[in-house]
């Protein structure tokens, strides 16, 4: 479920490489069906008959029809809208989203007779923890609306395992850098032009251009680079465990 986003496709890469048989179902709210044909070219024809890719939406009858035809010995999911700001700004699309949606697979799951789940919740359900790193016995203090959602549902359902992918991830200092750069860097694409022609005309923008550029001239520094290989190592990880789990189930 969610599972051609960020960490979902690294762990569809991983559970393939473990000779899974994968099938996914995402509604493309984040995320694009070229990943899907990336993932087809990486195995190759062959081994990409493992690989089903459906698109749909958990709230609608798109995941009776996949349970329909399909006997699932487990599922991962990592379906979900996941920005904070936007889940405070409008958490009725949230709650519909994160929680009807998952309260339905719920059902379905125990319609199809399916009883086990690796659930991808978020470090948000621990509030601010006064220490770090946080671990999944401390108190869920979540204080906004997308928080709630992922804090809520396994309490909804007690399946057999959770996967707490995020908290690997948010529980580290460069990652939270990396991804603000990540993100600095498709900004600076964006903004580049616009600065350019401000300073062209004299505008006070021009200092804010300088700092962009030296921020930029940063992205192609080994420093970055070597945070690159510790995202992916991140990625890879809790793609492993994920896969290792279910190996268990
Ligand atoms: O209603 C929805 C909302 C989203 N998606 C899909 O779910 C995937 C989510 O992937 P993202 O890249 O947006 O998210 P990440 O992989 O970075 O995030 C993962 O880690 C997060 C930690 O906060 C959450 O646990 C999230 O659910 C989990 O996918 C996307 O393909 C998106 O299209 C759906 O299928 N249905």
């Amino acid at each position: 479920m969610g599972a051609i986003g960020f960490i979902g496709s690294h762990t569809v890469v991983q559970l393939l490489n473990e000779g899974f048989r994968v099938s996914i179902i995402d509604n493309l709210d984040n995320s694009i069906t070229e990943v899907v044909d990336r993932v087809r070219d990486l195995f190759g024809p062959k081994h990409s008959q493992n690989l089903e890719f459906h698109q749909g939406d958990l709230r609608n009858k798109d995941l009776e029809k996949l349970f329909s035809q399909t006997q699932f010995g487990a599922l991962i999911h990592f379906d979900g809208l996941k920005a904070v700001g936007e889940s405070v700004a409008n958490p009725r699309r949230y709650f519909d989203n994160n929680l009807i949606g998952t309260i339905n697979l719920y059902k379905v799951m125990t319609k199809y007779d399916c009883k086990k789940m690796v659930f991808s919740s978020s470090a948000t359900v621990y509030g601010q923890p006064e220490k770090m790193p946080c671990v999944e016995d401390f108190e869920l203090k979540t204080m906004n609306p997308y928080g709630r959602t992922k804090s809520l549902l396994p309490d909804y359902q007690r399946l057999s395992h959770r996967l707490n992918t995020s908290k690997l991830i948010e529980n580290s200092g460069e990652f939270q850098n990396l991804i603000v750069f990540n993100n600095f860097e498709e900004t600076l694409v964006l903004l580049v032009p616009l600065l350019a022609s401000a300073l062209e005309f004299g505008s006070v923008a021009a200092p804010a251009l300088v700092a962009l550029l030296k921020m930029g001239s940063w992205l192609l520094t080994e420093e970055f680079s070597s945070k690159l290989d510790y995202l992916r190592s991140l990625v890879l990880s809790s793609a492993l465990l994920a896969s290792a789990i279910l190996e268990g189930l």
